[in-house]
């Protein structure tokens, strides 16, 4: 891989890839005032890199050119909208640095312009995420009205981010209302371990609310005012989880192409919480293991550590000890999560309580949606009573999420209540913990009118495939248009 390839910037000099992308950038024209985030254009024609940039700084965005992909990935910052970029480089491939960008920089709208009119490029390209395929030359008025819409696209996914980001740090958990026995029992161990500083391991079925009490562990410690970061050692890539992690160095690693800080790292001063820790992969836990001993952090490929301050909050659904038991998770590392330990009860064990968690849901979702309270008839809470909430608490708040949403009149009734067949990890449930119930055995179709029958099987069947309305359609054996229309009709929101 050529790394030493020269950036070209908009004056039309040529440069070493050093300098700082600061003194690269154009100056916005008056004409239409500065615009906030700025394009990298790559391409490895100098006269299409001459004309983009004459285009752009008379349109007054703030743009940065490269004619390589390793040097035009190192200009990409959190400041970049948009990227110009060519299919055809000299060091990496355009369908390389897509992936890359939509890996690691996920706001950045990339434009592909190329020199191919091959429509499987432009297939691939528009799979691969890109947000326009344009083939060269290119008219300079269309061309700026993509930029244009690819700015606005890349503004709202920035700003959902920043919001997200804001809100994971700031926004107190809200929670639950009970004054059940078993609630106040835990409060009280949370309210424990925050004011200690030890690592907490917290157990207990999918859906029982540890993500939740890991937050509220952290906003009730003394290091609320640090950062709380989560990382989900089942939905990374195995073989990124190290990087993500601990961080690693440029070049470290193929498609390691800048320095970057792990999450260990930017979770220095607060708290690291290390969700689904059970399928943390075995080759990987002696370096948690080191780390938890130590307290330092070494980036892949870098020959010194540094010294981070963190406190970690573990969490998972399986039974850890019975993995370390199989060979799957090791032993020293059990033991070193299980200083504070923190069991939490399924629902369905949290006798006498589930009312009080109703109501306090119901109430939660009238203030979101700004709608008057409702209440919930008597039947209806009977209903809920009787099942057995495989899903635990996310499961209850979805069934009353939708059943405030569609009930007709003030109170819920049992028409409302649509218990999907929810899709949960039978591991974490024993024979004998899950009594089935009429309820459990999901959405009983005596009773109900074919259009309540109708709604279920379009809403259960968009649970089932991720709210994918194509593929929904195909397996109720209905066109993709009739599936919209029957939404429309049957007022399913999703
Ligand atoms: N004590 C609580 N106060 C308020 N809401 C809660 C509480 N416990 C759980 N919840 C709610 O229940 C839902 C599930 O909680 P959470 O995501 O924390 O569960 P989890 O055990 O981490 O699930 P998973 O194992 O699937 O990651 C969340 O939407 C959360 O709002």
């Amino acid at each position: 891989m050529a790394f030493n390839a020269t950036i070209q910037h908009q004056s039309g000099h040529t440069r070493r890839g050093s300098d700082s992308p600061a003194d690269s950038r154009s100056q916005p024209s008056p004409e239409h005032g500065p615009k906030v985030g700025s394009i990298v254009a790559i391409d490895d024609d100098p006269l299409t890199l001459r004309l983009l940039s004459a285009h752009l700084s008379k349109a007054g965005y703030d743009h940065k050119t490269a004619d390589n992909g390793t040097d035009g990935l190192e200009l990409v910052d959190d400041s970049t909208a948009v990227v110009v970029l060519d299919l055809r480089l000299p060091d990496l491939s355009g369908f390389q640095i897509l992936q890359y960008l939509k890996e690691h920089h996920v706001n950045v709208q990339v434009i592909v312009l190329t020199g191919s009119d091959q429509v499987k490029d432009a297939v691939e390209a528009m799979r691969a995420g890109a947000f326009q395929f344009v083939t060269k030359p290119f008219d300079p008025d269309q061309f700026l009205v993509f930029i244009d819409k690819a700015f606005n696209s890349w503004k709202v996914a920035d700003e959902n981010t920043n919001l997200k980001s804001a809100h994971s740090q700031s926004v107190p958990v809200r929670e639950m209302e009970s004054t059940a026995d078993v609630h106040v029992r835990l409060m009280q161990q949370v309210d424990q371990i925050a004011s200690l500083d030890s690592t907490v391991f917290i157990g207990g079925e999918t859906g029982t609310g540890k993500s939740t009490i890991a937050r509220m562990i952290h906003q009730r410690s003394k290091r609320s005012a640090g950062p709380f970061v989560t990382v989900n050692c089942a939905s990374l890539p195995r073989d990124l989880i190290q990087s993500e992690l601990f961080g690693h160095t440029k070049g470290s690693f193929t498609g390691a192409v800048t320095d970057r800080i792990g999450h260990a790292e930017v979770a220095d001063g607060g708290t690291l919480f290390l969700d689904e820790i059970g399928d943390l992969p075995i080759d990987l836990q002696p370096k948690l293991l080191t780390f938890l001993q130590e307290r330092t952090v070494r980036r892949l490929g870098a020959s010194e550590s540094n010294k981070v301050d963190v406190r970690l909050v573990a969490a998972t659904h399986h039974d850890l000890a019975a993995l370390c038991r199989q060979g799957l998770f090791r032993q020293d590392l059990y033991f070193r999560l299980l200083v504070l330990n923190l069991e939490l009860p399924a629902l369905r064990h949290r006798t006498g309580e589930l009312p009080n968690i109703a109501n306090s849901i119901i109430e939660a979702v009238c203030e979101r949606q700004g709608i008057s309270r409702k209440t919930i008839s008597s039947r209806a809470m009977e209903m809920l009573e009787q099942h057995a909430w495989p899903g635990n608490i996310r499961e209850l708040e979805n069934v009353l999420e939708r059943a405030t949403a569609f009930a007709k009149s003030d109170a819920i009734e049992p028409q409302d209540l649509l218990f999907s067949n929810a899709v949960f990890d039978q591991r974490t449930l024993t024979e004998s913990s899950l009594e089935p119930t009429p309820a459990a055995i999901g959405f009983q179709l005596a009773g109900k009118t074919l259009e309540e029958i109708e709604r279920a099987a379009i809403i259960e069947t968009l649970d089932m495939l991720g709210g994918n309305k194509a593929k929904s359609a195909r397996t109720l054996g209905i066109s993709e248009k009739s599936i919209y229309n029957k939404m429309k009709r049957l007022k399913i929101e999703y």
